[in-house]
């Protein structure tokens, strides 16, 4: 979070040393990297967008969708910061939108209405995933990908497999992105704790929806006094942050603009481990072998090949052992569904 806020302030500095590269002159901290972004026009795809522009890590900025990209990336390309930003438009756009990509951002999808889980998306995303993982299979093999869409804990496995039968799977590769659990997490905790959140830090666990989000309350830094009631509650109100925002939407969709920070978050942290930047860790959902689940989120060290290293869970508290057995069923089960979907 700090990181993106200098991000931001070094954007000034950072256009003149793009100048400096245009002029001709190279320079090693400052790598050219292309993203792209699938479902870019979206209620995330747009403020991603914009968020991914004022990356001073990205040189070219790829805005893909089956509907609206010109717009959105005519819109966008006039902010003055280093990135060249080009809008692909339907199928036949999508491999020039791979071509060459570091990090591919995967927000397309229909989002949840009230009353609805992430597992009833699975019926429309499955396939939407399924195709453009397919693209990247071809197009930019080596990209690492950031899946948002939902059921994140299906659409991982579908996206493993689909990369295992194109003989491109690289594990280190392929992350479901969690960081927004892990922004509500701080955010409530720091509220209940009566600490300033920009210090605070919380791992969450699992997967990413109800009872498999598992926040490790027992290690939010700093250490404050919150009751066993108040974890209990905490817990339960990050297991359903996504469903607190639905609600409150009213059948206008889901969680967009923090979705969006959080995914600049974690595109950030992937750009920044490419590059060869030491010690960058963030809770992700990865294949895993920290539990006997095959794919589990937690934290990893990100480095130039991305997965470096998945990190243990560290020591739980009783009410977190019970949480980790309860949601192993669960989490299970959507995993197979996503790699079943996959191979049928
Ligand atoms: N991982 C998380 O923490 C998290 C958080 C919030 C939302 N989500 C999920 O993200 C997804 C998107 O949410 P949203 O609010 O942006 O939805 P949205 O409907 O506003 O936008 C989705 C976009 O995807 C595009 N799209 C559909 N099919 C496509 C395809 N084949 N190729 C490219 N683009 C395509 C649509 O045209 C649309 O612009 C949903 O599945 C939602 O559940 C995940
Ligand atoms: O809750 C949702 O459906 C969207 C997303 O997964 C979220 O956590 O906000």
């Amino acid at each position: 979070m700090n990181s993106m806020l200098r991000s931001a302030r070094t954007l000034a500095t950072t256009a003149s040393r793009s100048s400096v590269l245009r002029r001709g002159y190279s320079s090693e901290s400052v790598p050219d990297r292309k993203v792209a972004i699938l479902g870019a026009a979206g209620g995330i795809g747009q403020p991603l967008s914009l968020l991914m522009k004022l990356n001073p890590l990205v040189s070219n900025l790829a805005l893909y969708d089956i509907a609206n990209t010109p717009g959105v990336a005519a819109d966008v390309s006039h902010i003055n910061t280093r990135s060249e930003v080009t809008g692909y438009f339907g199928d036949d756009q999508l491999g020039k939108a791979l071509e060459g990509a570091d990090v591919v951002i995967i927000p397309a999808g229909v989002p949840r209405k009230p009353g609805m889980t992430r597992d009833d998306l699975f019926n429309i995303n499955a396939g939407i995933v399924k195709g453009l993982c397919l693209a990247i299979a071809k197009y930019c093999p080596h990209a690492l990908v950031n899946m948002i869409s939902n059921p994140v804990n299906s659409t991982v496995p579908i996206a493993a497999e689909v990369f295992k039968k194109a003989g491109t799977y690289d594990e280190k590769r392929l992350f479901g992105v969690t960081t927004l659990d892990v922004v509500r997490a701080k955010t409530f905790y720091a509220g209940k704790a009566k600490v300033p959140v920009a210090g605070v830090n919380v791992p969450v666990v699992g997967g990413h929806a109800g009872v498999t989000i598992l926040p490790l309350f027992s290690q939010a830094t700093p250490n404050a006094n919150v009751s066993e009631e108040e974890i209990v509650a905490l817990t339960k109100r990050t297991q359903d942050g996504g469903t607190e925002v639905v609600e409150a939407k009213a059948g206008k969709g889901s969680a967009t603009l923090s979705m969006a920070y959080a995914g600049a978050l974690f595109a950030d942290a992937c750009l920044k481990g490419l590059n060869g930047v030491p010690d960058v860790v963030e809770c992700t959902f990865v294949q895993s072998n920290v539990t006997d689940l095959p794919f589990f989120a937690s934290k990893v060290r990100l480095g130039k090949n991305g997965v470096d290293e998945v990190l243990g869970l560290g020591p739980l508290s009783d009410f977190e052992k019970e949480g980790l057995e309860k949601l192993k069923p669960e989490l299970l089960s959507s995993i197979e569904k996503g790699v079943n979907f996959a191979n049928k």
